[in-house]
């Protein structure tokens, strides 16, 4: 195994919360602890994007945002990962499929919050993402009702589990998905970049 990627044991449930976290904030730390207890996960990875292939203005530098995602969770549990860099990867799709193949055995979990539900219908090969794992979502304020009545919500309608079985997601073979309607937290990196400066 590289030293250089995170060290992940067969059998264990690991979720990766992707993102461009441009910069990290306590939404980012939210999802990630509401999701852990939710959908029984052993850990947690943050895929800290090299860029969004959607987002037409790049991002702050890589080493910038995985220092400061470093800074901002802290958690035994929880890993800060350029792994998308390393292997040459940006669309989550190749991403997956990646994985799927250096960590044998691994049940990875895609997580997202509401929002990214609501537009992965226009992600590239988003019914890969569907498909590779079971994919567990986050309610976002603004964001819960256009997720549930999505393309991508309605594709996969079928293979929804319902909120009360949450916890046995990441046992569960993809398709596979589960929508947690869980407190939410009000902040985005939008806002923190135009009142910051963040970035610039
Ligand atoms: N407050 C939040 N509640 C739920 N999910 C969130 C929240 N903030 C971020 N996420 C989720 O975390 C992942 C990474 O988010 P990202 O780094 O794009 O942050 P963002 O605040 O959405 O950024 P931006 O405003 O630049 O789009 C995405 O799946 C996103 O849906
Ligand atoms: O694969 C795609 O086409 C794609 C399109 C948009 C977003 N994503 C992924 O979704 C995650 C959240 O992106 P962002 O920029 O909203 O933080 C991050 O891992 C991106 O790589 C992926």
């Amino acid at each position: 195994m590289r030293h250089d990627i995170p060290f992940a044991r067969p059998g264990q449930v690991v979720g990766l919360l992707g993102g461009s976290f441009d910069p990290p904030h306590e939404g980012h730390v939210h999802v990630t602890l509401e999701a852990m207890k939710a959908f029984g996960l052993d850990r947690v990875w943050w895929l800290v994007s090299p860029g969004n292939p959607l987002k037409r203005n790049g991002p702050a530098p890589l080493e910038q945002r995985m220092r400061a995602a470093r800074r901002m969770m802290r958690h035994p549990r929880v890993e800060i990962t350029d792994i998308e860099a390393r292997i040459g990867t940006r669309v989550t799709a190749d991403t997956l499929t990646a994985l799927g193949a250096l960590y044998p055995g691994v049940r990875f979990v895609w997580l997202m919050g509401a929002d990214n539900l609501a537009q992965l219908h226009k992600w590239r090969n988003w019914r890969t993402v569907m498909e590779s794992f079971p994919v567990g979502v986050v309610a976002r304020p603004g964001d819960r009702i256009s997720a549930r009545m999505s393309p991508a919500a309605r594709a996969y309608g079928q293979f929804r589990l319902d909120g009360q079985a949450r916890h046995l997601l990441g046992r569960s073979v993809a398709p596979a998905w589960c929508f947690v309607n869980v407190p939410m937290v009000n902040v985005s990196s939008t806002e923190i970049r135009t009142r910051s400066g963040w970035g610039r």
